[in-house]
């Protein structure tokens, strides 16, 4: 089985996620930290994310990058979201992503493009959402919450800025995935978002052909 978490920054998808991953037993992988991965190890070269050459460059990093700290920054998501408008990029990290989906047994992926290109066949698909306000805010509380001293209005444009590239790029650009349950976490806790991503994905398995 097979379950498709997309959506954008600091919507809850990674949250619900790994929440359904538990419910489910399924192993969960946070596609975005491959994208932020080649982002910091562009950095890390010196090289421009913006130029495909050097986009291409930096997917051959080694996994140690993947626990690295500073992958969870907003400058680092703010990369990771340029160099995956290449499709040299998005190629390089496709093997992977769909190795991950297919091992037996199943698994649960969120990214922005799980339920459209990685597993458009998956079981189930949810497409999580928030307004931009709420997204800042819990990015606002994270930032405060690890030491920093995050501003406000810069949260909003960043988050912004993410939503437009990501949503307007020419490959695999962010969107709800045909058969895609759409959850708005604006108002809802993440218990009653966890209890709502559970019940939409029962439904969707229970609405699936049977054999
Ligand atoms: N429904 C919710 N209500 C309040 N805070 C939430 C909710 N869902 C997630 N969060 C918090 O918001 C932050 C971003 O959530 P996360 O799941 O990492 O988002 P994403 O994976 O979409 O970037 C985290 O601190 C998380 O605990
Ligand atoms: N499947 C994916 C996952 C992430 N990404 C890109 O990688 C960036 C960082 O993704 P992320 O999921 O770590 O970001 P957050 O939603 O956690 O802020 C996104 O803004 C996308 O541009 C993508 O293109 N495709």
């Amino acid at each position: 089985m097979i379950i498709a978490v997309d959506g954008p920054a600091a919507s809850g998808k990674g949250t619900i996620a790994k929440a359904l991953a538990r419910h489910y037993g399924l192993p969960c992988l946070d596609t975005g930290l491959l994208y932020r991965a080649v982002g910091l190890s562009v950095l890390k070269r010196g090289g421009d994310p913006d130029r495909q050459a050097d986009a291409l460059a930096a997917c051959d990093f080694g996994d140690e990058i993947l626990a690295d700290p500073a992958l969870r920054s907003e400058a680092v998501g703010s990369l990771a979201s340029r160099v995956s408008v290449h499709q040299v990029v998005r190629d390089a990290l496709i093997a992977r992503q769909r190795d991950f989906a297919t091992q037996p047994g199943g698994a649960i992926l969120d990214g922005r493009d799980i339920g459209t290109v990685i597993a458009p066949d998956a079981d189930a698909k949810i497409f999580v959402t928030a307004s931009v306000h709420v997204r800042a805010e819990r990015r606002y509380r994270d930032g405060l919450a690890q030491g920093g001293h995050p501003d406000m209005d810069s949260l909003i444009a960043d988050i912004q800025a993410r939503d437009t590239r990501d949503m307007s790029r020419d490959h695999a650009p962010l969107k709800i995935a045909d058969g895609a349950d759409l959850l708005d976490t604006s108002d809802l806790t993440i218990n009653a978002a966890v209890q709502r991503a559970i019940a939409l994905v029962d439904a969707q398995l229970e609405g699936r052909p049977k054999g």
